[in-house]
């Protein structure tokens, strides 16, 4: 076994740590309380867990003081694998809990167990060890120095033999040994079974069952026979009990047919009965029906004779008559056809006297409309000219007004221009009017405000005399210019006033301009309005004419229509007269015709009366023929009734009927028995059946103990064997024990002489019951317990270094997993001069193949003499250690 790493977290000292280890002598050094032990703890408590505490220790003391979590994690190489091992802790200080939550092991990085009692299980499996043999051997805790030298014989001796894996024997032992004691319960057990069987089959036999089925057989067959013969007797009193049954049956049955025969004699008495009802009413019935027939031939007979046709055959009398009605209606049908034609013709000349009398009303009233029109039109050409008649006066006026006004007809065509040249020329003067006002006053208000100064005599601004000044000057001019426009206005005036007068007569003259246009253009319309009316006035004139014409023409063609519709009227006179005869003659045929037919359904009815009279005897005769036959069938069933009485007087069926009672009740007898013997009788099969359960049982118990002593033999075999086994296992042991104990007292004696530098001790022995005894250079012996505690320790370490040798032997295959070997403070009771021993026999160590050798040690020599050194320090602030390694 190779530590390679350790991982800490939160684990006693340490905060964190991740430390490799190399091969070789590695020691640890640092100030106490540095966190050595705690290191070599964590590696202890990582491969064995919380197994690992001793009986003061709880999981919480190894957590770092504070922390909830902690975790270790181990990697090491065992027989050419890598290994790691993981444990997770955690501390709940609340509830005052700590557990040891998980544990990993895991193969060349493959989880093999993931549980902390299965990893504990695997590497006490790997290793070889369990962790109290790791504690005594591999690692020895500080101030435990001398535990194995002084354990009891036996507890050294199972520790020994469990490294040297000779615990495996004993184990083997204790296996075969519980076989045989297994076995030994089970030969015990089927021994005591056997006695059992062997009793219950005695016990059967005692019971004699086959005899006892033979006697039950015996028994069986008579009740077999005494029921066949009771099931004789009783089939016997059944047969005889149909018998008498089926005797009441026929009794009943001719006295039921009696009954039915009787109901059907007095059913065709009442079926006779009916028929001569019948007969009764149908007579009666010719009789009326005669009567009926006789009235209707005398009524046929009074008709023929009153109509003339006594004799003869009606039907040709009557076709005669029909031939003559239809040609007679021919007739009339033809002459009211001609008179309609007539007629209508009549109503069509009738039509066109209406129409042409129409036409002649509204050509008159077209006459006078426009006679009217034509009135009404010359009127208005005369108030036409009468009105171009004054136009023209006040066209004559007008031109005499001209005149006064300076002005000929010629020049009012020019009258507008003028009366622009007069308006333009009106304008111009308003303009200069303007002008001159505007200048004079002007010059009136300067005039004002010089004479305004004057009159104050002086300026006020400047105070300066203006008597005779510039001003008094210019007041003077001024009032010379305002006479001059004053004059100029004057006459501007007078200018105006005349062209004023001038405007009035042109606008009064533009007036008469427009009235003379009015008048002509009225005239002008007025001539051509006549012209029109003229034009209109011939056209009626001869629309007039024209109606004139045509009124003659419809008064003559009046005259002829009259004249034929007068010939028309004579000739449907005649018409209707032929017709009246006609109809006279048809009544009478028509009358005729009727009572022919009258005849001919009274006939009929005669005939059809006749017919019902022969039905009615022929149902007579049948209903008499019925009759006779009822009478028949009467005598037959009443034959048959008086053969039924006879029949039945043979049967006695009070006697009868006892005689039943008396057949049942010897069947309910015998019944009942037959019932009991049956029950017993299987009863009986019951017995035998159980018995042949019995007798089958006997067999197979008998079967049973054959094979139960066929075991019995075999596990003594067994048994034999596991002795055997036993017994080699705990040979073979003692023989290795003894082997190795040879071997480890001269490992022990080799070792000590190399270490032990005083003289006081010349040997040492192991013996077979592994007592360790020290003998002094003069043979006295001594235990190991009273040495000195240097010499103790000096002697521990030789007895574990023996073993370490005795291992590296190769004892069980252990060779390749030599474990490291540990030491915490080794020197603490040792002298110089052992001190540099112990340095010799590490050297040694190494040198039979322990690959690693970890030793915490303050000693310098030691520190000196190492391959690694690992020196640990506790920060005093954190309260955390670390490793820094040399
Ligand atoms: N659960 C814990 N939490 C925190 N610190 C702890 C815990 N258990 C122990 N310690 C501390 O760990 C420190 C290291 O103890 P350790 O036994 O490893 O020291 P050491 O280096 O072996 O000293 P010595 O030379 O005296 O043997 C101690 O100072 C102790 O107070
Ligand atoms: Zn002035």
């Amino acid at each position: 076994m190779r530590i390679k790493r350790l991982k800490i977290e939160n684990i006693r000292s340490y905060k964190e740590l991740d430390l490799s280890f190399q091969d070789g002598v590695t020691v640890v050094s640092g100030v106490n309380g540095s966190g050595k032990s705690s290191l070599l703890e964590a590696c202890f408590t990582c491969l064995f867990g919380s197994k690992t505490l001793d009986k003061d220790f709880v999981i919480s003391d190894i957590i770092r003081k504070g922390a909830t979590k902690a975790s270790i994690t181990l990697e090491f190489e065992q027989n050419g694998h890598d290994y790691s091992v993981e444990q997770f802790f955690r501390n709940d200080p609340e509830k005052g809990r700590a557990s040891n939550t998980g544990a990993i092991l895991r193969r060349d990085s493959e989880i093999l167990f993931d549980q902390p009692t299965r990893t504990y299980d695997a590497i006490r499996s790997l290793l070889s060890m369990d962790e109290e043999a790791y504690r005594n051997c591999v690692y020895i805790r500080q101030g435990e120095i001398d535990v194995l030298i002084n354990s009891k014989p036996k507890d050294r001796q199972k520790m020994i033999d469990d490294l040297l894996q000779l615990g495996k024997l004993e184990e083997y032992r204790e296996r075969a040994s519980s076989a045989r004691i297994g076995v030994g319960r089970h030969q015990k057990d089927t021994e005591r079974r056997i006695r059992e069987v062997d009793a219950a089959v005695r016990a059967i036999e005692d019971s004699n069952p086959a005899e006892r089925l033979a006697e039950l057989r015996t028994l069986s067959g008579n009740l077999e026979r005494e029921i066949f013969s009771l099931n004789e007797k009783r089939d016997r009193a059944l047969s005889l009990k149909e018998e008498t049954l089926k005797k009441i049956a026929e009794f009943r049955e001719l006295a039921a047919r009696k009954t039915s025969v009787q109901s059907q004699v007095k059913e065709l008495a009442e079926k006779k009965d009916r028929a001569y009802l019948q007969i009764g009413s149908a007579e009666k019935s010719i009789i009326s029906a005669r009567n009926a027939r006789e009235g209707i031939l005398d009524r046929i007979r009074e008709t023929r004779s009153g109509h003339g046709f006594e004799d003869g055959d009606l039907e040709v009398i009557l076709s005669g008559i029909e031939s003559g009605e239809r040609s007679l209606r021919d007739r009339m049908s033809g002459i009211s056809k001609n008179r309609a034609v007539l007629e209508k013709e009549q109503s069509n000349l009738a039509e066109s006297l209406a129409e042409n009398r129409k036409q002649l009303g509204e050509l008159e009233r077209s006459v006078s409309q426009g006679k009217e029109k034509l009135a009404g039109l010359q009127s208005e050409a005369e108030a036409a000219r009468a009105r171009i008649v004054q136009l023209e006066e006040k066209r004559s006026s007008v031109i005499a007004n001209l005149e006064p006004l300076g002005l000929t007809v010629e020049k009012l065509d020019n009258i507008e221009e003028i009366f622009d040249l007069v308006t333009d020329q009106q304008k111009n003067l308003h303009g200069k009017e303007k002008e001159l006002t505007v200048k004079l006053s002007e010059i009136q208000e300067r005039m004002k405000r010089s004479g305004d100064l004057l009159s104050k005599g002086k300026c006020p601004t400047c105070m300066q005399d203006l008597k005779g000044s510039c001003i008094e000057e210019s007041t003077a001019a001024d009032s010379q210019k305002a006479k001059e426009l004053q004059a100029e206005m004057a006459a501007l005036k007078k200018k105006q006033e005349s062209l004023d007068s001038k405007l009035g007569r042109v606008r009064e003259a533009r007036t008469y301009r427009n009235d003379m246009e009015t008048a002509g253009r009225e005239i002008k319309s007025l001539e051509d309005t006549i012209k029109g009316l003229e034009k209109v006035g011939t056209e009626y004139r001869s629309m007039i004419a024209d109606y004139d014409k045509r009124k003659e023409d419809l008064s003559s063609r009046r005259s002829l229509i009259e004249e034929s519709s007068g010939g028309l009227q004579g000739r449907i006179q005649v018409l209707k007269q032929e017709l009246e005869a006609s109809e006279k003659e048809h009544a009478t045929s028509m009358k005729l015709i009727e009572a022919a037919r009258k005849v001919r359904m009274d006939l009929l009815e005669s005939d059809r009366i006749r017919a019902d009279i022969s039905q009615t005897e022929e149902r007579i005769s049948g209903l008499r023929e019925m009759i006779s036959i009822f009478d028949s069938q009467i005598a037959e069933k009443q034959e048959s009734l008086r053969e039924i009485d006879s029949r039945s007087g043979g049967f006695d069926i009070d006697k009868l009927q006892s005689l039943l009672r008396d057949y049942e009740e010897a069947f309910g007898v015998i019944s009942s028995e037959i019932e009991r013997l049956h029950k017993e009788r299987e009863s009986v099969s019951k017995q035998a059946g159980m018995l042949e359960n019995e007798l089958r049982r006997l067999e197979e118990q008998k079967a049973t103990l054959g094979r139960l002593n066929n075991r019995v033999e075999y596990l003594n075999a067994i048994y034999a064997d596991a002795e055997e086994l036993e017994a080699m296992y705990m040979r073979i042991r003692s023989q290795l024990r003894s082997n190795n104990i040879g071997a480890l007292d001269t490992f022990i004696n080799e070792i000590f002489a190399f270490m032990y530098t005083n003289n006081a001790y010349s040997h040492v022995r192991l013996d077979a019951d592994y007592n360790l005894t020290v003998f002094e250079k003069d043979g006295t012996s001594l235990e190991p317990r009273l040495l000195s505690g240097g010499e103790r320790a000096l002697f521990n370490l030789v007895l574990r270094c023996a073993i370490y040798r005795l291992l590296s032997l190769g004892v069980a295959g252990r060779q390749a997993g030599l474990p490291p070997l540990i030491m915490d403070e080794p020197t603490v009771f040792l002298d110089r001069g052992h001190v540099n021993q112990l340095i010799k026999l590490i050297d040694m160590m190494r040198d039979i193949g322990v690959g690693q050798i970890l030793v915490v040690s303050h000693d310098e020599s030691l520190i000196d003499s190492a391959d690694h050194v690992f020196t640990v320090e506790k920060d005093p602030v954190t309260n955390s250690s670390s490793i820094t390694a040399k």
